[in-house]
């Protein structure tokens, strides 16, 4: 059965984490993936900036770009307010399945819902299908070269508002530099970069945070 990391990932939660418990969800992902296996989770590091960014931000509608398995989605939606919902994107099904029953046992299912398929196809879709008016937050961590793609493609479909953050996991490591050239230099967001650890490990990464301007 578990055949795949994700799936040993989920395990290890499943059989060391309180139910209905989000913070003892991410703990024992943090502690699997510091000992056992490496997985490309944001981490605790970054993960505590992204936390203090989600909080000082206070957001209702959020969207995820690559839910993986479902860490920065328990992680964010720990932290969100009564009737705060975040909408998280994932092609692959089989880590959808692990995400989903990640987000299940940690019990923020009522706040977060995963929307399988490609985000190309997905964000169009968010007003009409989804109801969504515009966002307050987005958290991208997918592919490291469909951040820009994907950003501009937020800004068509007119889905970002004065105000909106944009927060970009990776800008060093694996690095994103398409992105963060645009969005430092477009003259449409004021950036702030936030310097840190990759996941699990000693190498210098970071995050960017790109509030749209309107
Ligand atoms: O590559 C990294 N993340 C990718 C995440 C992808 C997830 O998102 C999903 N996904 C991708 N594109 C789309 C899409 N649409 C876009 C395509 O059309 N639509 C929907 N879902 C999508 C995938 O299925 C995965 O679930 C990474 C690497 C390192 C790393 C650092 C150092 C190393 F040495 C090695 C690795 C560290 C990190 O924190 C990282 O996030
Ligand atoms: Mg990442």
């Amino acid at each position: 059965m578990n055949h795949t990391k994700e799936q040993r990932v989920l395990q290890y939660v499943l059989d060391n984490a309180t139910r209905g418990d989000p913070q003892s969800v991410v703990d024992s992902i943090d502690n699997y993936c510091n000992k056992e296996e490496w997985a490309m989770n944001v981490g605790d590091q970054k993960g505590l900036i992204l936390d203090n960014i989600v909080n000082e931000s206070n957001p209702c509608v959020l969207l995820e770009l690559g839910t993986y398995c479902g860490y920065s989605a328990v992680r964010i939606a720990r932290l969100l307010k009564p009737g705060a919902h975040l909408y998280t994107v994932e092609f692959n099904p089989a880590f959808a399945a692990v995400a989903k029953q990640m987000i299940e046992f940690a019990g923020v299912q009522d706040k977060v819902q995963i929307l399988e398929g490609n985000t190309q196809d997905i964000i169009p879709q968010l007003k009409k299908k989804y109801e969504v008016d515009t966002l307050d937050f987005v958290f991208i961590d997918h592919w490291k070269d469909k951040y820009l793609e994907d950003t501009k493609l937020l800004e068509k479909c007119n889905l970002l508002r004065k105000g909106t953050v944009v927060l970009a996991d990776n800008v060093i490591v694996p690095g994103a530099p398409d992105f963060l050239e645009y969005v430092r230099t477009c003259g449409r967001y004021d950036c702030t970069n936030y310097p840190s650890f990759l996941e699990y490990m000693d190498e210098k990464d970071a995050l960017e945070k790109a509030i749209f301007r309107g």
